[in-house]
């Protein structure tokens, strides 16, 4: 079982993540998983903190000269920023500068520590006060902030770098739509790909595309306004079987779509063509069934689908087919043009807080959606597989796909 955790607050010195289960002998070095952080910071429409802030990583524990030992991975992201953040997002109720904080977690009322009390419609602030008894907002937004999901993109940077050296999968995402800007339909990038989209100011594989959705965030941008949209993960090369039909939480696709829903303003979720499947005729809406006699189907295998409807997932299984998988981001709730809200301090009516903020980090959510899918593949992966080693985990592999090509051939 692989299991995986994070720690630590948007203006926090440092986030942390620990990834268990993990192999010995995965190849993957600082470089690839700063790499990584840097893909997450990409994206037109990201707010000014993404160019000043550096993601600072370090890796204290579970790789060694470039391979994992089999130990938990532990990293630290230092936050280049926290100097300016390190009174009022203190661990400690201390003395600083001559001024003494009244009681744990309270802050004198000025500049950066003044409570926050315009609770954002569509943020986790009034919700997260009332659940934790809090009369600031702060400590609320420091935690939901997206900024932990830079901790989740280098964790899953380590499970992409092993799904590729045992299954041989390739992970990327695109963003099919941005605001009321939707991508050609059936454009699904093919292995490789990675480079190129990330080269595009919104990730889209489609420039004329591409061209209308940065027109679009520049729109909502100058009328102080923002935007969301939908991002898909492709993934090639994954075996038949992953995940299973036997138990609902067991399943795949649920597994996938609790990974997608637990980023930061993704409100919906799509298996392949998904809501659209739903409106089809079962005679144009499944995967019909073919021979291969050329043994080109997934995996050198003798049979394959015709389409890709289902987006490589059937009864809760990988089929062997590309997997596809959406997910829809609402707008970000901090906008400029501000929202209605209360003044939890003083009951009256207010605008909602509003300082600088992202105006679409569409983008930017597909690198997070890809991460949270490879760790879910690599859990699937190691629970189908098991094994101590990558060696051992590719044998194992290759023993199940050779069963397959068997029980697959053509008749002689
Ligand atoms: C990559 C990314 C960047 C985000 N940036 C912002 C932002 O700058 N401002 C904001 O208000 N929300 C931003 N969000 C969304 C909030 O984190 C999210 O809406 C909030 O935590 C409430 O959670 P919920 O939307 O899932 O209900 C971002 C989300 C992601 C995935
Ligand atoms: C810091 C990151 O994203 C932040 C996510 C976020 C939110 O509310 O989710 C709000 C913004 O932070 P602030 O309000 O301090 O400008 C984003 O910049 C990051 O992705 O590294």
């Amino acid at each position: 079982m692989l299991r995986w955790l994070t720690s630590g607050e948007s203006h926090g010195p440092a986030l942390a993540g620990i990834l268990e289960g993990l192999p010995a002998g995965v190849a993957v070095s600082s470089k690839e998983i700063r790499d990584a952080l840097a893909r997450r910071r990409l994206g037109h429409g990201r707010g000014a903190r993404m160019s000043f802030e550096q993601d600072e990583l370090e890796i204290i524990g579970g790789i060694r000269h470039g391979l994992t030992q089999g130990g938990p991975i532990a990293l630290r992201i230092g936050n280049s920023e926290w100097p300016r953040w390190k009174d009022v997002m203190a661990a400690d109720p201390a003395d600083e500068d001559g001024r003494r904080y009244d009681e744990p977690g309270r802050l004198p009322a000025r500049g950066r520590s003044a409570p926050l009390t315009r609770p954002r419609p569509g943020h986790a602030d009034l919700t997260g006060m009332q659940k934790y008894d809090f009369d600031d907002a702060r400590p609320v937004l420091e935690r939901a902030s997206a900024r932990e999901t830079a901790t989740r993109v280098a964790l899953g940077e380590v499970a992409r770098r092993f799904l590729e050296q045992t299954v041989e999968a390739d992970v990327v995402s695109h963003v099919v739509s941005l605001g009321t800007v939707t991508a050609p339909d059936g454009v699904v990038p093919g292995r490789g790909e990675r480079d190129r989209i990330d080269a595009d100011p919104v990730r889209c594989t489609d420039p004329a595309t591409s061209a209308a959705m940065v027109a679009e965030v520049d729109a909502a941008h100058q009328e102080g306004d923002t935007l969301g949209g939908v991002v898909e993960v492709v993934v090639h090369g994954l075996p038949p079987g992953l995940g299973s039909y036997v138990h609902w939480d067991r399943k795949l696709d649920a597994r996938l779509a609790a990974a997608l829903m637990g980023i930061q303003a993704i409100k919906g979720v799509e298996v392949g063509d998904g809501f659209e499947t739903a409106r089809r005729r079962g005679s144009a809406a499944h995967d019909e069934i073919e021979r291969t006699d050329a043994g080109d189907g997934a995996d050198g295998l003798t049979v394959r689908r015709r389409t890709d409807r289902a987006g490589g997932i059937e009864g809760g299984m990988t089929n062997g087919e590309t997997l596809r998988v959406r997910a829809a981001m609402k707008p970000i709730s901090t906008v400029p043009r501000a929202l209605d809200t209360v003044d939890t301090a003083s009951g009256g009516v207010a605008q909602a807080i509003a300082q600088r903020s992202d105006v679409c980090a569409v983008p930017a959510a597909g690198v997070v959606a890809e991460a949270m899918v490879a760790l879910v593949l690599a859990d699937a992966v190691l629970e189908k597989f098991g094994g101590d080693t990558v060696t051992q985990v590719r044998a194992n592999v290759q023993t199940y796909l050779d069963g397959l090509r068997i029980r697959t051939a053509p008749p002689a």
